[in-house]
């Protein structure tokens, strides 16, 4: 008999950002992309950067949506490791972290968050908590970035979107997904969805069945070959070897009351072809 924990995808990850880098199948398949250029040492004069690829954690703000930094506060943040174990045929990490009022003057709030990941077979789950530990409401924005890996992102597709209203950056006139499979070209791209239904991507070699809960969108994106090349820690051509589709809340913030948590869930499960 196979002991599960042999077969439960293997774990590399950091406590900046509780970002998990990667995650190796048991075929050796790597399910995340990492950049090889990712520089997560601070520089003087600068925040340590996180790395480009695997799972960074955005919160409390999306993208540029906001006054704070790009996506947020979190991702630059120097996480407590509570758990890092192998048992019962799963393997599980828990990362916390405690936000202060006074950390940021931009977002003077208190909030606990946990970052659980739970790896089993071809399966990963992670559950983000957002906890408000202060005496005010708050609401944010964010959510989970994945960096799929993917053989080329230009013979990669999606499906579950069809027909879901969308928000698109490059195409402002679309309002909705076209029927079919989602494709890519190699134009950036960046397609907010207004739900988070179960998507299959096609990564090529296998699929992996993407379903999420608590957070209500998906973000699909991809910078294209233009985008790459503003991307200093990403290697030319590379762009074509990942597709992010992100669970997050984006259009409609999260408002949090004193001693309310937030739980958002995306289940990864690998499928062979
Ligand atoms: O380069 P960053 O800060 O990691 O962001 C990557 C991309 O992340 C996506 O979620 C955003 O929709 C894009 O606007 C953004 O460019």
């Amino acid at each position: 008999m196979v002991d599960a924990l042999e077969t439960a995808p293997r774990l590399a990850h950091q406590d900046l950002g509780a970002q998990v880098l990667q995650a190796w199948l048991d075929n050796a398949a790597r399910v995340f992309y990492l950049s090889p250029l990712s520089v997560s040492v601070p520089r003087p004069g600068s925040a340590a950067a996180p790395a480009r690829g695997g799972v960074p954690v955005l919160f409390p703000q999306f993208a540029d949506q906001g006054v704070l930094p790009k996506h947020g506060l979190v991702r630059t943040a120097h996480w407590r490791l509570l758990q890092d174990t192998a048992a019962q045929g799963a393997r599980q990490l828990r990362y916390e972290l405690d936000m202060k009022p006074q950390d940021d003057a931009n977002w003077p709030h208190a909030a606990r968050l946990s970052l659980q990941v739970k790896s089993k077979l071809d399966e990963l789950v992670f559950v983000l908590r957002v906890s408000n530990t202060g005496d005010q409401s708050f609401n944010w924005t964010g959510g989970l970035h994945p960096y799929f890996a993917v053989r080329d992102v230009l013979t990669s597709s999606a499906t579950g979107l069809a027909g879901l209203g969308v928000q698109d950056r490059y195409d402002t006139d679309l309002r909705s997904q076209p029927p079919g499979d989602l494709c890519w070209t190699t134009q950036p791209f960046e397609r907010l969805y207004e739900a988070c239904p179960p998507v299959t991507l096609d990564a090529g070699g296998y699929s992996l069945r993407l379903s999420a809960s608590g957070f209500d969108q998906w973000m699909v994106w991809n910078p294209g070959e233009a985008g790459a090349r503003a991307l200093a820690d990403l290697p030319a051509g590379d762009w074509r070897r990942f597709v992010c589709v992100e669970p997050v809340c984006v259009t409609r913030p999260v408002l949090l009351a004193p001693g309310e948590t937030f739980e958002g869930r995306l289940w990864i499960q690998v499928c062979r072809h």
